[in-house]
């Protein structure tokens, strides 16, 4: 599936009887057909009142406790399976709940955002998140030394431009960021550009998968960053380079975001996936 360009592997293994690991996750992701960017494992449910308990793989194998654009595949996924409209998921990162909102569209509320230095988690104390000085020794521009950090289930990383996102070369610096020390769980790095009060445009390099097309996750982490330093309201549309996405930042604490899912195809994955074997 894919999720606005997203590349999304829905693994179902709801029947218990096998399990996915780090190391055949990167197997499969190595696989012309399999290729992907997140791998969402569905297992059976293990907490009461959800559907699923959902693992998430990045295409380096490593764990994420989100991802928003995942969310949505999974969510019609079981839609499809069980024909419930409306569901609770179980992720790494916590419970999630689930709307159908018509039009192949999907809500997913994607809990409370975290700003302590210590949720994000940060290497070492900030009392204030919304801007943090870090020391980047090989990047030049000059904006790039004081983004807002927030985890909502993964950590992320926002740099505020006043340019178009597409000036800057995020392939080159974002694994930099993306590994720098101040992370200790490294970070997904999204560089930002405050279009209007409802309007963000935002590119992504994503911890563990790199740049991508769209990252759900990133549009929430972004959407409360904007409005909590008063650049935005807290409904916002968030431009990513494979399409928009609706974030809105409740009263409650609550992110919604809502956006599509694609199908591409279907398949059953060999019962052999030793990592030896290309998928
Ligand atoms: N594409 C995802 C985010 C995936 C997880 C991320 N790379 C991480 O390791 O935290 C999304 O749509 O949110």
């Amino acid at each position: 599936m894919n999720g606005l360009g997203n590349e999304i592997l829905v693994v179902d293994m709801r029947d218990g009887a096998s399990t996915m690991t780090g190391e055949l996750a990167r197997t499969v992701a190595a696989g012309e057909r399999t290729a992907f960017e997140q791998m969402m494992v569905v297992y059976p449910p293990r907490a009461d009142g959800t559907e699923a308990y959902v693992k998430i793989y990045n295409n380096d194998g490593s764990v994420a406790g989100a991802c928003g654009n995942g969310t949505r595949c999974v969510a019609h996924f079981l839609n499809r399976a069980t024909g419930k409209d409306r569901m609770t998921i179980e992720t790494d990162g916590g419970l999630l709940e689930i709307f159908n909102a018509g039009e192949e569209l999907i809500t997913v509320d994607m809990g409370k955002p975290r700003f302590d230095w210590n949720q994000i988690p940060l290497a070492e104390e900030f009392a204030d998140t919304t801007g943090i000085e870090l020391q980047i020794g090989p990047i030049d521009a000059p904006v790039l030394h004081t983004p807002s950090v927030v985890n909502v289930g993964n950590p992320h990383a926002i740099f505020w431009v006043k340019d178009d996102p597409d000036n800057y070369d995020l392939g080159r610096f974002g694994p930099l960021l993306e590994n720098h020390p101040i992370f200790p769980e490294r970070a997904n790095i999204s560089l930002a550009q405050v279009l209007a009060p409802d309007c963000i445009k935002v590119r992504v390099w994503e911890r563990g998968a790199g740049l991508t097309l769209a990252c759900g996750t990133a549009a929430c982490a972004v959407g409360v960053a904007a409005a909590r330093k008063g650049l935005t309201d807290r409904r916002v549309g968030i431009q990513l380079p494979g399409g928009p996405l609706e974030i809105e930042w409740r009263a409650d604490d609550h992110i919604l975001m809502t956006g599509p899912w694609t199908l591409e195809w279907e398949g059953t994955l060999p019962a052999d996936l030793s990592p030896d074997r290309a998928a």
